[in-house]
């Protein structure tokens, strides 16, 4: 178990999936976390009812006494944050940051004092214990930073370490990606209910069939285009399925979809100035 005091600035999703997460795993007990926000007391009771953490409003003292820092607010509401947080923070804390696009190099700028700030790029799948997240060190993180970052997020999940220019194909790839399969299983499900199937019996096939699939293909060195040849019987049920996908180019629409979402993450990152 990490010894370190974590507070979370900001109390939305992500802040709620990681906290889930590093509590199921005893990663570190609920004593060790503060949760702040930016002003609805009525969030942070909820949080504190569910998981039994701390809950502040006074987001210096919550900083004043905590070894680390998790930014989890909107890219767009950081400078905000930081400015009333700035004279709380000092040389020997540790800051990560999970927010889309925003450079540590920004954060640092943010900043008088030269602490670490380790990128964090997961997703909401952290609630459950599987999210991909991805970490890049900043210009002042060490490799103990970037350790302790390991070590807390590889219990919500798998964590991969890139240079930082990475992280923006990595938010549009596996930051946005659980929202990108829960659309293609609603449209499965549409399918389902709409011949006949519960949508209990829907669920428990659709959940199976894309555990399987995701299995299947990390246990093989075959290309996905010919695990899903494989699918494919001359004159049969998936051929007739992709002659539709072919037609309305869905798999195009898919890759553009997440180029936009790449392209968003870089722009988030240009409107802000660098150090
Ligand atoms: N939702 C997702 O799937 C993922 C989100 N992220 C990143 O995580 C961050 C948070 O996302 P969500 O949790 O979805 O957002 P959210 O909108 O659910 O939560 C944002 C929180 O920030 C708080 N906040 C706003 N201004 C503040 C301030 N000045 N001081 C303190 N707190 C403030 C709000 O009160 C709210 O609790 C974003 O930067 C996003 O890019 C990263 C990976 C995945
Ligand atoms: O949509 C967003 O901006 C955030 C970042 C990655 C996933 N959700």
């Amino acid at each position: 178990m990490a010894d370190q005091t974590i507070t979370f600035i900001g109390a939305g999703a992500m802040t709620e999936a990681i906290v889930s997460g590093l509590l199921a795993n005893n990663r570190v007990n609920n004593e060790q976390i503060t949760v702040t926000n930016k002003n609805n007391g009525e969030r942070l009771a909820e949080l504190q009812n569910t998981y039994h953490i701390q809950t502040t409003t006074d987001k210096q003292q919550a900083a004043e006494q905590s070894d680390v820092l998790i930014l989890a607010m909107k890219p767009k509401d950081v400078d905000a944050a930081l400015e009333r947080l700035q004279p709380s923070i000092r040389a020997d804390h540790v800051i990560f940051s999970v927010l889309a696009g925003t450079t540590t190099g920004y954060i640092s700028s943010l900043i008088e004092a030269d602490c670490p700030v380790v990128r964090i790029m997961p997703n909401t799948s952290a609630k459950v214990g599987a999210s991909a997240s991805a970490i890049s060190g900043g210009r002042f993180a060490g490799a103990k930073d970037v350790d302790l970052a390991a070590s807390l997020f590889s219990s919500i999940g798998s964590i991969t370490i890139v240079p930082e220019e990475k992280m923006d194909s990595v938010t549009g790839i596996s930051g946005s990606g659980p929202a990108y399969f829960y659309y293609l299983l609603e449209g499965l499900q549409t399918a389902a209910v709409e011949s006949g199937l519960t949508e209990e019996d829907a669920k428990a096939l659709l959940i199976q069939t894309m555990q399987g699939a995701a299995k299947r293909w990390g246990q093989t060195s075959k290309s996905l285009q010919s695990l899903y040849e494989e699918v494919m019987s001359p004159g049969g049920t998936t051929e007739a399925a992709f002659s539709v996908l072919w037609e309305h180019e869905v798999q195009e629409h898919v890759t553009a979809g997440a180029k936009a979402a790449i392209e968003q993450s870089e722009k988030l990152g240009k409107v802000k100035k660098h150090v």
